[in-house]
């Protein structure tokens, strides 16, 4: 795109004007430009002076936190014990995404690590994200390699082919060398679930081990366990047993307001070059993503997605309208661009929840997971593929929701009639449909395009009227 538009071609123009080279030769403006050159004109016309503030994980200073006060004096208090030889009580972190979940709780335990370091004492960090592990089994296993990392040691269990018990015992043992206290945060929680319908959810029996360990000394330190969930109604679903040993403090994170959204991306105006920023490019981008849930992530994502633009069209300053390009092009390519990385059982479900909206009622355009795994189900005869149990369906499309896909809702079927999900299209199902079938077995699929309609409309009916 360099160069597209009059004042992005005339910067691209500066940069090959006539010039010395380091022996103070002229090279004419016709004379081809060194990589070195080519690479320096790029610096020369960045619009970033440190890049890195806008990249979503970059761990920032405590003095760019904003608006989290209270979350934060909540999680302090509740780990300061561990500073005192004394075990912190365990904690529940939820509230929508890009709500600071993650980076309040990095920057407490981040602290905490130092403050022990100084005493001669080690406190393990050990953080995981739930959303790409499907079983148990592999939960403990990626939480041994986080240790094994971390104190660089040796895994020392294979990852398949032994009990998840010996697992258990070797995480603990691992601990137990190395770290004098521990926790355990657990990001995504909800989506670790498991396979098998009939078994507790994988989550529920993570949490009971974990928060049981040091009362049954398997760990001799002090272990606290942090969750961390976009689901609010998460600890309905966790068994007796687990609930009580867990037992944890709420943390609530709500989502940011426009103005705490202008701050946050004001205390990283630094990530730009001084005066490369049009004086709107920051409310604007707060307005943007404050209209989408007030996700600080997304706010960062656009921030930095306009300076992009700015830098890819040769232009000096970063204005309203990079943003708005930026905006455009988000919304239009993020939902199509994850579809593509999606695994075939994933990209099925998806279809099937999408062909839901599609062909329903425009007025109710939610769908309830029963009808999409009834349609799904179907999906699969036609395709003569494996299916997957009612649960793994949920859990595919919930896990869609963490990319903005869809928002999921649970609902009540009423008096003893049981919980579902509900979920709803952020962007165009047609859209993905379509994305979907370029690459895959859809295609016989969709064009069977009356029958499916027939189809969601008599599941959509038994479910209405049972
Ligand atoms: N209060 C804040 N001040 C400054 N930056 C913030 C704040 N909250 C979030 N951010 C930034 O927004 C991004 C997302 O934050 P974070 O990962 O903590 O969200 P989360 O609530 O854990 O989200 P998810 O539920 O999706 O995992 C990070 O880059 C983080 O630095």
């Amino acid at each position: 795109m360099r160069g597209s538009d009059q004042e992005g071609m005339d910067q691209s123009l500066r940069g090959r004007e006539k010039h010395p080279d380091q022996d103070g030769e002229t090279i004419g403006a016709e004379s081809k430009q060194s990589i070195r050159e080519m690479l320096d004109e790029d610096e020369m016309v960045s619009v970033f002076a440190d890049r890195d503030l806008v990249e979503p994980n970059t761990i920032i200073d405590e003095e760019r936190i904003v608006g989290r006060d209270d979350q934060l004096d909540s999680v302090v208090s509740y780990l300061k014990p561990t500073l005192h030889g004394n075990r912190p009580p365990n904690m529940l972190l939820y509230g929508p995404a890009g709500t600071g979940k993650s980076l309040i709780i990095g920057a407490v335990t981040q602290q905490i690590i130092d403050l022990c370091h100084s005493k001669g004492k080690c406190f393990g960090v050990v953080s995981i994200n739930c959303q790409p592990i499907n079983t148990l089994d592999q939960a403990v296993y990626e939480l041994i390699q986080t240790v094994a990392t971390d104190v660089d040691a040796e895994v020392g269990v294979p990852e398949t082919g032994v009990s998840t018990k010996r697992k258990y015992r070797r995480l603990y043992h691992l601990v137990n060398e190395h770290y004098d206290s521990v926790i355990f945060i657990l990001d995504e929680i909800d989506l670790l679930s498991g396979r098998r319908v009939i078994d507790e959810p994988a989550y529920s029996r993570l949490l009971y081990q974990l928060s049981r360990a040091s009362t049954t000394n398997a760990i001799e330190g002090r272990v606290s366990v942090a969750a961390l969930t976009n689901d609010p109604k998460f600890m309905e679903d966790i068994d007796g047993r687990a609930e009580s040993s867990f037992n944890p403090r709420d943390v609530y994170f709500p989502d940011y307001d426009a103005t705490q959204l202008r701050e946050i991306l004001d205390n990283r105006r630094d990530a730009f070059r001084q005066d490369a920023l049009e004086d709107d490019v920051i409310p604007l981008v707060a307005a943007f993503a404050a209209q989408s849930h007030g996700d600080a992530r997304k706010a960062i994502d656009l921030f930095r997605g306009a300076g992009d633009l700015a830098d890819e069209r040769g232009d000096d300053r970063v204005t309203e309208a990079h943003v708005r390009k930026s905006q455009e092009e988000i919304d239009k390519d993020r939902s199509l661009k994850l579809v593509d990385g999606l695994t075939t059982q994933k990209k099925i479900s998806l279809y099937a929840t999408a062909a839901v909206t599609r062909y329903s009622d425009p007025s109710q355009c939610s769908v309830p997971s029963p009808v999409g795994f009834s349609v799904y189900r179907w999906i699969t005869d036609e395709l003569d593929a494996d299916q997957m149990t009612r649960e793994t369906y949920v859990k595919y499309v919930k896990e869609l929701s963490t990319y903005g896909l869809v928002s999921t809702a649970r609902k009540s079927r009423g008096r003893g009639g049981g919980m579902y999900m509900e979920f709803t299209f952020t962007g165009d199902p047609v859209a993905i449909m379509e994305r979907i079938v370029e690459d895959t077995r859809l295609e016989t699929v969709a064009e069977q395009e009356e029958l499916l309609q027939t189809i969601v409309d008599a599941q959509l009916q038994e479910f209405h009227t049972k």
